[in-house]
């Protein structure tokens, strides 16, 4: 890799993974001919359990962290990586991972839940390393510019999706705090010259701890600190089931525990206690007998009620169908298998959970699997908003229309940890009353909060550079596709006063004579946005990191149907590409329809689009002509597919997502063998092209025909390679021309 130019290609998870194993050795067979060096890493959840646990296995079972060498490559001006969605994995999620690779034969020590001795605790802080969203902050070197490219926005006005409608007396709402949460209690400051921190809790009898220290900080780096309080956050849960029930809403939590994965699988145990509030009070201590930690979900408990006796656990799974009949309805992950909202903290993840619930008409599956109006419960206020400013739009102009709706593409602050997202390291329980205060290397006290036993207190940072950054990939786009940018920035909250000022300052730097450039609240950025893509006009989101994770899956799915179909570039600021695909996750539903009927609906869009803006990039770095029409005849190949409805169908028994791959090798084979700027290409690819042509009904057939069965690839983490991969490519003859 040190010497010849390379575009890395992600090994991760679930359906992306699977469809890794078709598309890759397409991608590699044309590429190949044309001095471009291709080579995949595997930053799966399994391979970074595998990496960091070396002294667990046998010399075999070891395997590179490649997640660290990438977080290396991505600070040099020659990094070019396409990335999948991988999984952020919750606590459950890394146990079951864990449980594979164990019966697979790896001896991973198990994840200790309660640590108790020196030994549990080092190996627990190994294991937490890898839970949540530790991937994406670990790449992100740069700042993020997301998109719908004109063809498949232009698609998606031809071919919508379905849209639920929306009705005048829908009584699904938002709920949030209105005092004591992070958005009312949050501190900034901006440095006015480098130093380094420490944090310290001092408790009543004025005994310190240091939470954390040696922290550098650098000069005009924004710092905030804030704390959602215990005592406010349990009574607004509690009003919030109340008026779930008097309301006759589904009850509904929205949080990211995976990527704040320290304060939200918090937030959520509380959201459980209150929502079984009677059962906790009646059984309390048999559950702390037996270990349950409802940070994890409701599911925690479930599982552990195993460890009773049978009595015992029949009295106990009474008194839970009693709570969950005469308490509020509860939003269903899958009503069929009795998952509710409050089960697994990964389940219902926010940036693409209340989109989905906007686009189908406000509502969420209930227990009989119907759908009904929902309180939705997004205890800080900080950005809430955005969500009731958007349900209170659809309520008064009814649902959005794909067809002739505008486009909303985002630019967002996220390179080097921004904001919330980079918080975890610096987010704390606290243990007792108390302050809590950061202080510089001369003594000064930076930030002080008054905190109470049970209060989360946090810190966030973001540097100048990726702010200076962010503020110019905004002009630039804003110029590049003449559209007005909205920084959705609110004067009245702290951190964003700060930011605003830099924002201010920087933009003098640019010519930004002919652009529309304003800063408005989240809130009326929103209004501001939703009225102009009603009227078919298109608005660039500029926007802090939470915001940019909330509104790259809020658009695209009333736009597009799924973020999925996105454009998602990262400049990387020391001038390497990371170029990510789509902005959604990893669809673990794909999986379970493909192991049970062999059909993968996973869309590849994404991968494609990523797959040209990388080639593009490689062309321009490495100046390698045939790249550069590699990458313009396979979005011309990816045109043409889309034109021709050769994406994968969602029902069994048709083109899946292996017989798309197909396509897009036929139509960037034809688009190669007619272009006239390199003959060597030319030549080449006619002769594919003309191989692929005449085997179109064969190859179909061979794609098709091995559906329908259930497919056992023996594993879910960890599948096997070759069963996987044969899997994959079930067509002889397609592999022999790509061969
Ligand atoms: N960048 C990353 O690495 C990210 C990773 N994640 C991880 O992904 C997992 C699941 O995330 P979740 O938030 O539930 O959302 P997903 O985006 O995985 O899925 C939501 C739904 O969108 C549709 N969809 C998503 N991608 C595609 C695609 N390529 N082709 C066709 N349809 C698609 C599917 O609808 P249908 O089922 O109707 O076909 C899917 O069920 C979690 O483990 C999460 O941590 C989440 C976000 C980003
Ligand atoms: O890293 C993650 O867990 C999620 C990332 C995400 O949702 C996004 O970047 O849009
Ligand atoms: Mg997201």
């Amino acid at each position: 890799m040190e010497n010849t130019p390379t575009i890395i290609y992600t090994k991760t998870d679930e359906a992306p993974a699977l469809a890794t194993r078709s598309l890759l050795p397409i991608i590699k067979s044309f590429t190949k001919s044309s001095n471009i060096n291709i080579e995949s890493r595997d930053i799966s959840l399994a391979a970074r359990l595998l990496a960091n646990f070396p002294d667990y296995l046998t010399e075999s079972q070891r395997v590179p962290d490649a997640l660290a060498e990438l977080g290396e490559l991505v600070k040099r001006p020659d990094a070019n990586i396409i990335k999948l969605p991988n999984i952020s994995a919750s606590a459950p999620q890394l146990k079951a991972a864990i449980t594979e690779l164990q019966e697979q034969g790896y001896a991973l020590p198990d994840y200790p839940d309660e640590p108790s001795n020196d030994d549990e605790k080092a190996r627990r802080k190994r294991y937490d390393k890898i839970k949540g969203s530790a991937v994406n902050p670990v790449l992100r070197e740069g700042n993020s510019d997301r998109r719908a490219p004109k063809a498949v926005k232009n698609f998606a006005k031809m071919h919508p999706h379905s849209m639920g409608v929306w009705s005048k007396d829908s009584k699904t709402h938002v709920s949030t705090m209105t005092h004591g949460d992070f958005a009312h209690n949050e501190v900034s400051v901006t440095l006015e010259e480098a130093t380094t921190i420490k944090i310290v809790h001092t408790d009543k009898s004025g005994k310190a701890t240091v939470l954390k220290e040696g922290l550098s900080l650098l000069q005009g780096e924004i710092i905030d600190t804030t704390i959602m309080s215990k005592k406010a956050l349990l009574e607004f849960l509690d009003e919030q089931v109340e008026d779930a029930l008097d309301k006759s809403v589904l009850f509904s939590l929205h949080m990211k525990a995976t990527m704040m994965k320290v304060s939200d699988p918090i937030i959520f145990g509380h959201a459980v206690r209150i929502f079984f509030k009677d059962l906790f009070k009646k059984h309390g201590s048999t559950f702390e007998k037996i270990g349950v930690d409802v940070n994890n979900g409701f599911g925690n408990l479930l599982e552990k009620l195993s460890e009773l006796s049978e009595d015992k656990r029949e009295e106990i799974r009474d008194d839970i169908r009693f709570a969950l009949d005469h308490g509020p309805d509860l939003a269903m992950v899958n009503s069929d298998r009795g998952i509710t909202n409050l089960h697994v903290p990964s389940d219902v993840i926010i940036d693409a959970s209340m989109p989905a619930m906007i686009r189908t008409s406000g509502q969420m599956w209930n227990a009989d699997g119907k759908l009904q109006d929902t309180k939705a419960v997004i205890p800080d206020s900080s950005y809430a908003g955005i969500y009731s400013a958007t349900i209170n739009f659809c309520k008064k102009h009814g649902a959005f229309d794909p067809t002739t709706m505008g486009t909303v593409p985002n630019v967002g602050l996220m390179a080097q940890k921004a904001e919330e997202y980079g918080s975890h390291d610096k987010t704390f329980e606290i243990s007792s009353k108390g302050k809590v205060e950061v202080i510089d290397a001369s003594g000064n006290i930076l930030t002080s909060h008054k905190v109470e036993a049970g209060d989360i207190w946090r810190m966030c940072q973001v540097k100048d550079a990726p702010i200076q950054d962010w503020v110019k990939l905004a002009v630039t786009r804003a110029r590049a596709s003449q559209t007005p940018a909205v920084f959705w920035l609110d004067k009245k909250r702290a951190h964003d006063a700060e930011l605003i000022k830099k924002v201010n300052t920087y933009l003098q730097d640019y010519d930004t004579s002919g652009l529309d450039i304003r800063i408005l609240s989240p809130i009326k950025a929103t209004e501001f946005t939703l009225e102009r893509i009603k009227d078919g006009k298109d608005t660039i989101s500029v926007s802090g990191n939470v915001l940019r994770d909330y509104l790259t899956d809020l658009f695209p799915i009333l736009e597009l149907g799924t973020s999925a179909k996105m454009l998602s570039i990262v400049p990387l600021m020391n001038g390497g590409g990371l170029f990510e695909t789509g902005a959604g996750g990893s669809a673990p539903k794909h999986v379970q329809q493909f192991t049970q009927e062999n059909h993968l609906r996973w869309d590849s869009l994404g991968e494609f689009l990523a797959l040209a803006v990388s080639l593009e990039h490689f062309g321009n770095v490495n100046n390698n002509k045939k790249a550069i029409i590699l990458s313009q005849t396979l979005d011309d190949a990816t045109d043409k597919l889309l034109a021709n409805g050769k994406s994968p169908s969602r029902k069994v028994n048709k083109l899946d997502n292996r017989g798309s791959h197909f396509y897009l090798s036929l139509f960037w084979a034809e688009a190669l063998a007619n272009q006239t700027k390199d003959e060597e290409l030319k030549h080449e690819f006619a002769k594919v092209f003309k191989d692929l042509q005449a085997h179109e009904v064969k190859i179909v057939e061979e794609l098709i025909t091995v559906q329908g069965e259930a497919i056992d690839i023996k594993g879910y983490y960890e599948p096997n390679e070759d069963i996987t991969s044969r899997a994959m490519r079930p067509s002889e003859t397609l592999n022999k021309i790509i061969g």
